[in-house]
C-alpha cells in the first residue's frame, strides 16, 4: 500500500467515525423528541376536557410539527447510515481562480457537514461543485452556481469503491481512468433491479441529467445507452435542485407496464429520494374514458399483430398513428365548430333571437370546450332577450332557452362525433366498433383526444414533472393528449429501433412536431452489452452511429436442433449447466406469450418465473417472458428460443428479435428447430 492509499484509508476511518457520531447524536435527538411527543400526547389526553378549542388546535399543530421533525430525523439517519456504508466515490481537488490552494471535495450520494466548522465533508453528487467531477479531467474547470460561474483548476481527481465501509480500490485519474471504473461496473452481474450509476455518470449523460431549462426534454438513445437510468437520475437531480418546490409525489412516470415500474423502483430510494408515483398508459386511458368503453390493451394489439396481422387492421393502426391523423382530427374539430351549431332563429315570447347572434356567441367561447359552451350561450341569450323585451323572463322561458341551445348542436355524445369524423374524412371503414364489444387500441386515444377537446379534461395540475419512457410506442395523438393533460415540464425517452409495433412508432422527430419547444438529445454510446452482442444485434437493426463500449465476451451462439422436442430439451440442459459459473440472471425471451407459456411448462422449477402482461413485479432468477414485456429490462444472459424461419418472418417479428437480443449484458444464445430465420442469415 503506498502512502497516498494509506492517507486515504486513514481519512476514510476519520469520516466513518464522524458519521457514527452523527448517527448517535441523531438517535439521541430522535429519542428525546419521541419522549416529548409521548408526554405531550399524554398531557393532552389527561387534560382534554379542560382545554378550549384554541388550545386543542395549538396542541394539535405542535404535535404535528414534532412528528414532522421526527420524520425528518429518521430520514436523516437513513441517509447517514447509507453514507457509513459507502461515504463517497469520488474526489476532486479544486482551486478557484486566484487561490493557490486546492481544497479536496469528496463526492457521495448525500452531503455530510462538519457542523462545528460549517465545512462540507462530503458533497452530494447533485451539488453544483460536484458537476466538475463528471465534466472535467485535470486542469481548467468551472461550475455554475445560482450566483454565477466559478472558474478554477482541478489539481487531482480520484475515484473510490467503498463497500460496507471498506475501501475496495481507489484510482488516481492522471489519465482518463474514468473508463476503468465504468468497465468494472459494467462487467458485474445484474444481481438486482436497476441500480444507480452516480459513480460513473458520463459527460454527455451528465448534461442531460443537469439540464434545467428544457420545458420538454426528448432523449433518443440506442439500446443500453442509459436512457432510463439518466431519466431517473435527472429526476433525483431536479428533486435536489428544486427541493423547496418539487417533491417526489409531484412527479409522475408513465410506464409501459407494472413489471418495468417495479424494475426501476429501486433507483430513487437508492439515491435517498422517495418512490415516484407511476401510471400505465392504459390506466390513464381507463381514467379518462371511464367504464363506458372497454378497450383492447396495447399488449393485445401487439399480440394480434404477431399472430394474425390482417392488412385492414394494420392499415387502421398505421393511419391512426400518423402525424397527419392528428392534423385531421384538429381540422374536423374546426369543421364542427363552424358547421355543427346550427338551426333556426330562436323565438322566446315575442322576441326573436337571430341564428347569426346564436352562432356568434357560440364561437365567441372558442377557448371553452365545445360541449361546455351551451350554458354560457344560454345565459347570453337570456340577457339578450331581457334587454330586447325590457322585462324579466319567466321560469318557463329560461328553461326553453336552456333546452333549445344544446339541441342546435349536431351530436352530444363523443362516440357519435368520432364515428362522424370518419364519415367526414370519407373513410368510414377505418372505424370498426360495435357497441358491446371492445374498442380497438388504436381508437382509444383519438377518442380521448376528442373527448378532451369537446368536454374538457380532468385536471392533472398537481403533476409538476412528467416522465414518459418507451416514447417510441406512443403515437402523436397520445402525445397531444399528454400535452393537454400535463402542462408541466416533461422528460420523454425511448429508442425508435425498439418499437414493438412498427406501424405506430414515433421517433424523436415526430414527438418534436407535437412539442415544438422540445430539446432533443441523442445518445449513441451503448453500455449494456458486450461488443459481440451489440454487433450481433446490429445485423437486425443497423445503426452506423452506435458506439459500443469496448467490453468483450463470448460471441452469441445460434444453435439449431432437429425437432422442437430436442430444442426444449436443450433449453432444459442450459438451465442446469455449470451452476458455479452460472450467470445470476437469465432471461428466456420469446416472441409470443403462448410460446413463453410453452417454455415455462417445459422448464418449470424453483426460481423459474413466467412474466406475463398481468405480472406486477420483477422477479430475480430465470425469467421467461416475451420481447414486448422484456423491453427496458436486462439480464446477464439471454436465451431466445424458436428463432426459426417460420416463427420470425415479418417486420414486427424482426423488431421483437432485436429487442430480445439487446436485453443481454454478457451472453446471448439463440435456438431453433428447422430452418433458422433469414434475419440471422450469414
Ligand atoms: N454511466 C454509466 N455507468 C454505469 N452503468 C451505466 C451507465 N450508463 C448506463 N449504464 C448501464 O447500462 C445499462 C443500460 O442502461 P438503461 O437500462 O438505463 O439503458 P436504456 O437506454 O434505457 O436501455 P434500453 O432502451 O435498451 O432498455 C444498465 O445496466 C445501466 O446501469
Amino acid at each position: 500500500m503506498n502512502a497516498t492509499e494509506q492517507e486515504e484509508r486513514e481519512y476514510l476511518e476519520e469520516i466513518k467515525e464522524k458519521l457514527a457520531l452523527a448517527i448517535r447524536r441523531g438517535d439521541d435527538a430522535v429519542r428525546q423528541q419521541s419522549a416529548e411527543l409521548r408526554e405531550k400526547k399524554q398531557y393532552l389526553h389527561e387534560h382534554q376536557s379542560g382545554l378550549d378549542e384554541a388550545d386543542l388546535v395549538a396542541a394539535d399543530q405542535s404535535i404535528n410539527r414534532m412528528a414532522f421533525t421526527g420524520e425528518a430525523a429518521v430520514g436523516r439517519k437513513r441517509r447517514l447510515m447509507k453514507l457509513a456504508q459507502s461515504p463517497y466515490f469520488g474526489r476532486i481537488d479544486f482551486a478557484p481562480r486566484g487561490s493557490r490552494e486546492a481544497t479536496p471535495v469528496y463526492i457521495g450520494v448525500h452531503s455530510f457537514m462538519d457542523e462545528r466548522r460549517r465545512r462540507g465533508l462530503i458533497f452530494d453528487w447533485r451539488a453544483p461543485i460536484s458537476s466538475m467531477f463528471y465534466d472535467f479531467e485535470l486542469g481548467d474547470a468551472f461550475y455554475a452556481t445560482p450566483s454565477g460561474v466559478i472558474h478554477g483548476a482541478i489539481g487531482r481527481k480520484r475515484q473510490y469503491k467503498i463497500r460496507d465501509g471498506r475501501l475496495e480500490f481507489m484510482l488516481e485519474n492522471d489519465v482518463n481512468i474514468h473508463d476503468d471504473v465504468l468497465q468494472r461496473e459494467l462487467a458485474k452481474s445484474s444481481d438486482d433491479k436497476m441500480k444507480n450509476i452516480v459513480a460513473t455518470i458520463q459527460r454527455d449523460q451528465n448534461a442531460v441529467i443537469r439540464n434545467e431549462t428544457a420545458p420538454v426534454m426528448v432523449i433518443q438513445g440506442v439500446a443500453g445507452s442509459g436512457k432510463t437510468s439518466i431519466a431517473l437520475h435527472r429526476i433525483a437531480f431536479l428533486l435536489y435542485r428544486y427541493r423547496e418546490t418539487l417533491a417526489a409525489r409531484d412527479v409522475l412516470i408513465i410506464s409501459p407496464n407494472k413489471v418495468f415500474a417495479d424494475y426501476i423502483s429501486n433507483v430513487l430510494p437508492e439515491l435517498g429520494e422517495e418512490h415516484l408515483p407511476e401510471l400505465g398508459m392504459e390506466e390513464l386511458a381507463a381514467d379518462l374514458l371511464g367504464q363506458q368503453y372497454p378497450f383492447q390493451t396495447f399488449f393485445e394489439q401487439v399480440s394480434a399483430l404477431l399472430e394474425t396481422p390482417a392488412p385492414a387492421f394494420v392499415e387502421r393502426i398505421r393511419f391512426k398513428a400518423s402525424f397527419e391523423f392528428l392534423g385531421q382530427l384538429n381540422q374536423y374539430l374546426l369543421h364542427v365548430e363552424n358547421h355543427y351549431f346550427t338551426g333556426a332563429a330562436l323565438r322566446v315570447g315575442s322576441a326573436v333571437v337571430p341564428l347569426a347572434f346564436l352562432q356568434a356567441r357560440f364561437r365567441a367561447y372558442h377557448r371553452v370546450p365545445l360541449l361546455k359552451r351551451f350554458a354560457l350561450v344560454a345565459e347570453d341569450v337570456r340577457n339578450h332577450v331581457r334587454a330586447a323585451t325590457g322585462r324579466k323572463l319567466s321560469g318557463g322561458e329560461k328553461a326553453t332557452i336552456g333546452e333549445a341551445i344544446p339541441r342546435m348542436f349536431k351530436f352530444n355524445n363523443v362516440l357519435d362525433f368520432y364515428r362522424d369524423f370518419y364519415r367526414w374524412l370519407g373513410q368510414p371503414a377505418l372505424f370498426r366498433y360495435e357497441p358491446g364489444t371492445s374498442l380497438e387500441y388504436a381508437d382509444v386515444f383519438p377518442l380521448i383526444y376528442l373527448r378532451i377537446r369537446l368536454e374538457g379534461s380532468a385536471a392533472y395540475d398537481h403533476v409538476k414533472h412528467l416522465l414518459v419512457d418507451e416514447m417510441q410506442d406512443y403515437t402523436p395523438v397520445q402525445y397531444a393528449v399528454l400535452g393537454r393533460l400535463f402542462s408541466c415540464r416533461k422528460t420523454i425517452l425511448g429508442d425508435v429501433s425498439q418499437t414493438v409495433n412498427p406501424y405506430s412508432a414515433s421517433s424523436a422527430e415526430t414527438i418534436e412536431r407535437v412539442f415544438p419547444q422540445a430539446e432533443v438529445v441523442k445518445l449513441y454510446r451503448s453500455y449494456r452489452s458486450t461488443v459481440e452482442i451489440t454487433a450481433f444485434a446490429q445485423r437486425l437493426a443497423p445503426n452506423p452511429d452506435i458506439i459500443p463500449l469496448e467490453r468483450h465476451g463470448p460471441a452469441p451462439v445460434v444453435a439449431g436442433f432437429g425437432s422442437a422436442a430436442e430444442e426444449l430439451q436443450a433449453l432444459q440442459g442450459m438451465l442446469t449447466a455449470a451452476p458455479g459459473s452460472a450467470p445470476q440472471s437469465l432471461g428466456i425471451i420469446c416472441k409470443t406469450l403462448k410460446q413463453a407459456e410453452q417454455v415455462h411448462e417445459a422448464l418449470q422449477g424453483p426460481g423459474v418465473y413466467l412474466l406475463t402482461d398481468e405480472s406486477t413485479a420483477f422477479r430475480e432468477g430465470v425469467v421467461i417472458t416475451t420481447a414486448h414485456l422484456a423491453k427496458g429490462l436486462e439480464f446477464d444472459a439471454v436465451i431466445v428460443p424458436f428463432v426459426s424461419a417460420g416463427n420470425y418472418h415479418t417486420e414486427v417479428d424482426k423488431r421483437m428479435l432485436y429487442i430480445a437480443c439487446t436485453r443481454a449484458m454478457h451472453r446471448l444464445t439463440l435456438t431453433h428447430a428447422g430452418e433458422r430465420t433469414t434475419f440471422l442469415a450469414g
